[in-house]
């Protein structure tokens, strides 16, 4: 047996194998050390294997899927090893194999999969300078392509945040360790461009990817040999049929949201890590799995092009206008098609699923009344509800009102059905018009009044006669058990009317079983349908949800132009305009936003705890709103082409990469001036605050000229540093700004509005004591800003901190006089002797060595 066992750990040797022995599955060795640190399940030592105990530990069949989602979160994988061989049909132990594996990027057990979140597996293949990436949703049956380049690569680990990342053993890109991500090993001639481009054509059934504008991406289809091949082997025999579309996202076309955006931004994760409260959460009203997972996927790929936005905020205004709620009260009742769909076509479907998705298909006809007609995209969508009606028919007649949860428990196909089906199981219901026939008759036999016939389980059938009446047991009773008041007894009848029952049970679970896998067969002919299908509920939900929240949370509609601007009237964060709602801290102060061709670069000062960050957000959310389609927190807004945000917000230390929060901060801000671009919005807060008081308002002035001169992009500089509210004057598109408060005695209040003009002071000794800081501290602080400021006026000098960078003095060590220069340009070679020319040789190698 261990041999059995370690050929199948050799096919899996980065997997935890589950090796199946009766009802547990056993793991063995280090697999079973690694279980026990990960699972807390006990170690035990068996026999002898090569001279070592055989160390192992042991999982219960029906308990299966919890310690699976356990390792799964964990980012582990298990292979799954079942006996699939008959027991006592060989010799020596019955035949095992690998059945499935399971891995964080390949599942599609809803128990396993967050509601709200797919899993991608990502594989990524390194051909110089270009990296391919190709990606899979084994839910949604779509592969995705990109290419990119080293830089690039930490950004789209953010955007497609993938469940498990499969890598060249060889060459682990430094982004993929950054992210932190599941990593699986793959072998470097996994990655195979040529291979890839026909398994690709195979998978599609295509001939050529030229079509899908997919054909010159040698690296992606590198990546998507080793992609199509590991999920592949995950899935036992069973082939990825549904897997049928193809995506191919470039960079170029996408509104760029680097990591650090979407941190700052608290897209669909706070910067403490957790998923509430952020845009995401706000945004996210769905009904379904679905919808929540697609506006998760629209709000992280936001398009560059505004044609889709528009299309969907038409939509958006079309259920507004008609009314969104019986749409979204008809979504309540529908199932997760999409994961349902994936698992038929893996051959794993669950008999409820089938009946879940035969619920929602019977209400379709009804949820498609309730989508508004008028807008181009809903009607397209609505088309999309239209499944072919024969699913729902072999639904009907096939699978049984209320079916059992698995299919070898039985119960599951529909009477009337399989009429072979329906004669076995009446056999069974025969049984208890026999088994009462039986209990009177041998009652009067034996005239042992409470005599009876049951049966259990474990025993099977049985008569029970009690102490009292075993005197008076016939002959032909045979004693199967003993218990504590009774005796248990077989006659041969008896005997003989069970292994009728029991055959006859054998029987109808394998028939279901067999039909079952007949009416999957059936379905996985209509994938192309349920894909539609999901993808149409999915779009429905998100729209519908987008339209509740524009109702509710009192949001506009944007318009799109074609001349540079960012101009927001009213805006608001939605997040922060929420909590306060939620906690009654008070209103939420709107604030206009203005730029243009000639207002690029906005300085906006004022006092700590006024406002400053919470703007700068709102226009980044705002602009990324419009782009996915939504609607905005504003009165109105207007926003012209936008390639990309860009944001540099103080965030706590990053201790795990060992980074220093000042040289974070200047990693991200070189980042960002090189990235940055006409059509990009950059917010930059406080920059600088990380070093001394010169050094950092040095760099930010720098920094900033950079961004007002060569970038020339959208901007919002947010400082402490008063002296950058002298930029504007030397900079015709930068203007000054500030968030207000007022003083009234020794307290501040904040209006948080934003306002024209520099803010007056930035009343830090304030904050401070709103801060509850003892008020001798207070006192001080204030008597020693007193006279920091009078010094400060007295001996003002002007330093210009934006003059432009003097140039670097070209070659300067010719520059700077020397002796050896000057010694070695008195040389005349051609006037030398080969000995004179020795001596000088000698003498510059002296003179060499006494200015080192
Ligand atoms: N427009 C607004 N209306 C109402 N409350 C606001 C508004 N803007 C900010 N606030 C409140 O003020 C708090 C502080 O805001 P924010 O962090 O933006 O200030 P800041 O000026 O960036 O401060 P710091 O410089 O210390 O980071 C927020 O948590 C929020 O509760």
């Amino acid at each position: 047996m261990m041999q059995q066992y370690f050929r199948i750990k050799a096919d899996h040797p980065d997997t935890l194998v589950f090796y199946r022995m009766g009802d547990f599955y056993e793991v063995f060795f280090d697999d079973a050390r690694k279980a026990n640190a990960l699972l807390d399940v006990t170690l035990t030592t068996r026999g002898q294997s090569g001279g070592e105990p055989v160390v192992m530990a042991g999982v219960p069949v029906h308990a299966l899927e919890s310690y699976l989602g356990k390792l799964i979160r964990l980012g582990e994988s298990v292979a799954i090893a079942e006996q699939v061989g008959e027991v006592g049909a060989t010799k020596g132990p019955v035949e095992r194999k690998v059945v499935r594996v399971v891995t964080p990027g390949t599942i599609t057990d809803s128990e396993l999969l967050a509601d709200k979140q797919d899993a991608i597996l990502l594989s990524l293949s390194t051909q110089g300078k270009t990296i391919g990436l190709a990606w899979l949703s084994m839910t949604q049956g779509e592969i995705g392509l990109a290419q990119c380049g080293e830089r690039e690569l930490g950004a789209w680990l953010a955007r497609l945040s993938p469940a498990e990342v499969l890598v060249d053993r060889e060459k682990h890109p430094q982004a993929v360790l950054a992210a932190r991500l599941p990593i699986t090993n793959r072998q470097a001639w996994h990655f195979d461009a040529a291979l890839g481009l026909r398994k690709l054509c195979t998978q599609l059934g295509v001939a050529s990817l030229q079509g899908l504008n997919a054909q010159d991406l040698p690296a992606a289809h590198a990546a998507a040999s080793c992609l199509l091949a590991y999920a592949e082997s995950t899935q036992g025999s069973r082939a990825l049929t549904h897997v049928k579309r193809l995506q191919v996202l470039r960079a170029t076309d996408l509104l760029d949201l680097p990591p650090a955006t979407q941190r700052n931004l608290e897209l669909t994760q706070t910067l403490r890590g957790e998923t509430s409260p952020t845009l995401l959460s706000l945004l996210d009203t769905c009904r379904t799995g679905m919808g929540s997972r697609a506006l998760r996927h629209w709000l992280l790929h936001p398009q560059r092009e505004r044609a889709t936005a528009r299309e969907r905020q038409d939509a958006i205004a079309e259920l507004l206008t008609t009314g969104f709620e019986p749409l979204r009260e008809a979504l309540r009742q529908v199932s997760d098609v999409e994961r349902i769909a994936a698992r038929i076509a893996l051959r794993q479907v669950r008999p409820r699923e089938l009946a879940g998705l035969r619920a929602t298909l019977q209400i379709l006809p009804e949820l498609a009344q309730t989508v508004p007609s008028g807008a181009a995209l809903l009607d397209q969508l609505a088309e999309g509800l239209r499944a072919s009606p024969h699913i729902a028919e072999l639904l009907t007649r096939a699978i049984a009102e209320e079916p059992a949860a698995l299919i070898r428990e039985g119960g599951v196909i529909a009477k009337g059905f399989d009429e072979e089906l329906d004669d076995l199981r009446a056999v069974q219901t025969n049984c208890d018009d026999f088994l009462i026939a039986l209990e009177t008759r041998e009652r009067a036999r034996t005239g042992i009044a409470n005599l009876r016939v049951q049966y259990n389980k474990v025993h099977g059938f049985y008569i029970e006669v009690t102490n009292s009446g075993l005197e008076k047991i016939p002959a032909d009773y045979t004693r199967r058990q003993t218990l504590k008041n009774a005796e248990r007894f077989i006659t041969p009848e008896l005997k003989a009317f069970e292994d009728k029952a029991l055959s006859a049970n054998e029987r109808a679970l394998a028939r279901e079983k067999m039909l079952y896998e007949l009416v999957i067969d059936q379905l996985s002919e209509e994938m192309q349908a349920l894909g539609r299908l999901a993808r149409s509920l999915a779009a429905l939900d998100v729209l519908a949800g987008l339209a509740e929240r524009a109702a509710t949370l009192n949001w506009c509609r944007p318009e799109f132009v074609s001349h540079p601007c960012i101009d927001i009237q009213g805006g608001r964060h939605p997040v922060v305009e929420a909590r306060l709602r939620e906690t009654g801290a008070g209103e939420f102060m709107a604030n206009d936003c203005r730029l243009d061709a000639r207002t690029k670069l906005l300085v906006i000062t004022g006092p700590n705890m006024g406002g400053k960050s919470t703007f700068m957000r709102q226009v980044a959310l705002i602009a990324l709103l419009a782009a996915i389609g939504a609607y905005v927190p504003a009165t109105a807004c207007r926003l012209g082409p936008i390639d990309a945000i860009h944001t540099r917000i103080g965030a706590a230390d990053d201790l795990a990469n060992a980074q220093s929060t000042f040289m974070l901060e200047m990693t991200e801000a070189a980042a960002i001036l090189h990235a940055a671009s006409e059509q990009s919005l950059v917010l930059m807060d406080e920059i600088g605050r990380g070093t001394s008081t010169f050094d950092g308002l040095a760099l930010a002035g720098a920094i900033a000229t950079h961004l007002h001169d060569k970038c020339r992009a959208f901007t919002l500089f947010a400082t402490h540093y008063f002296e950058l509210t002298e930029f504007p004057a030397k900079h015709p598109q930068a203007v000054n700004m500030h968030v207000s408060a007022v003083e009234s005695g020794e307290d501040i209040v904040f209006l948080h509005e934003i306002q024209p003009g520099p803010a007056s002071r930035s009343y830090g000794v304030q904050v401070a004591r709103l801060a509850g800081m003892p008020s001798p501290v207070v006192r001080q602080a204030r008597a020693a800003l007193e006279a920091l400021e009078a010094r400060a006026t007295e001996g003002e000098t002007q330093i210009d901190l934006f003059a432009p960078p003097p140039e670097p003095a070209p070659g300067t060590a010719a520059a700077e006089p020397s002796e050896l220069l000057d010694a070695l340009r008195d040389l005349d070679p051609d006037a030398l002797s080969p000995r004179e020319a020795l001596a000088a040789l000698y003498q510059l190698k002296t003179l060499a060595a006494t200015r080192a």
